[in-house]
């Protein structure tokens, strides 16, 4: 925890500095830059007031340390997941070779990226099974009954998302890596990897976009093996492979 403070305390002093930075104009370029910091200094809350600078600070953090980790996790997961699982990744590299050929060299566009029906298979069947976000943060608002206990109103709950994804109630052979189970039928009480609710992850589409995108390229581009194929997963704070995930990795 002490860590945690130090370190957050660290990346809220650089983030201050860019923000009293533009706040104060003191590069004389007076240019709005149109990104995440400017977006929070024009923003205004219900009442119509602007946000305080902890509350940007706060925000800030939030976004860069939940939309940056978990992202670079769950791609990890995938590198794992696909080399362990080469008819998967034989499908997904058709799929995407059929549109790189059409761009012939044009970037691809996010439209032509969730049109990737398997691909994004692969990326939900990723992000289920890697269960980057360990749990959330639940008070109860009213007595509720759960297999013969009662959990009093207004207890804090941790709720492990980890548990929902790899129930053989919700999925068969659950600990089975294949996106052929995304066929449509999937409950949407059964998948809670971004959360759920009004708090539910805001960065849920970019995420899957990014997860997207970078499949897109590894598979057109490259091959790969894991140079450790059993290695443990480490699973605090996120569920990680202990050698980091180390592979080989070559051009096609
Ligand atoms: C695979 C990647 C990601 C996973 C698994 C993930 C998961 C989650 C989860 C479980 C929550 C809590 C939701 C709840 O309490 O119901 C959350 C919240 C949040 N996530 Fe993500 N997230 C991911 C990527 C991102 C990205 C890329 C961004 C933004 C750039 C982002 C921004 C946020 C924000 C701002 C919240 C707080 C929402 C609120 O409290 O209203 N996340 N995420």
């Amino acid at each position: 925890m002490r860590k945690i403070v130090k370190s957050r305390r660290k990346a809220q002093a650089i983030f201050k500095e860019e923000l009293d930075r533009r706040r104060n104009n003191t590069d004389g370029s007076n240019q709005p830059i149109n990104d995440l910091i400017d977006g929070f200094i024009t923003l205004k809350d219900e009442e119509g007031n602007y946000l305080s600078d902890t509350e940007i600070l706060d925000n800030i953090t939030s976004i860069v340390l939940g939309g940056f980790e978990s992202v670079v996790i769950v791609t990890v997961w995938a590198l794992c997941y696909l080399a362990k699982n080469p008819s998967v990744l034989q499908k997904l590299r058709d799929e995407n070779m059929v549109l790189k050929k059409s761009k012939s060299q044009k970037p691809v566009s996010s439209d032509e990226i969730f049109k990737l029906v398997y691909t994004m298979k692969v990326v939900d069947e990723t992000v289920r099974l890697s269960n980057v976000a360990n749990f959330v943060l639940r008070t109860t608002t009213e007595d509720v009954e759960y297999k013969g206990y009662t959990i009093p109103k207004g207890w804090n709950m941790i709720v492990l998302l980890r548990y929902v994804h790899v129930d053989p109630n919700n999925y068969d052979d659950p600990l089975c890596f294949n996106p052929d189970r995304w066929d449509g039928s999937m409950l949407p009480e059964n998948f809670q990897a971004f959360g759920a609710g009004p708090r539910t992850c805001a960065g849920n589409m970019l995420a899957r976009l990014q997860l997207a995108l970078f499949l897109h390229h590894i598979s057109t581009g490259y091959k790969w093996e894991l140079v450790n194929p059993d290695v443990k997963v480490k699973y605090l704070p996120n569920p990680k492979p202990e050698d980091g995930l180390e592979i080989t990795i070559a051009r096609l």
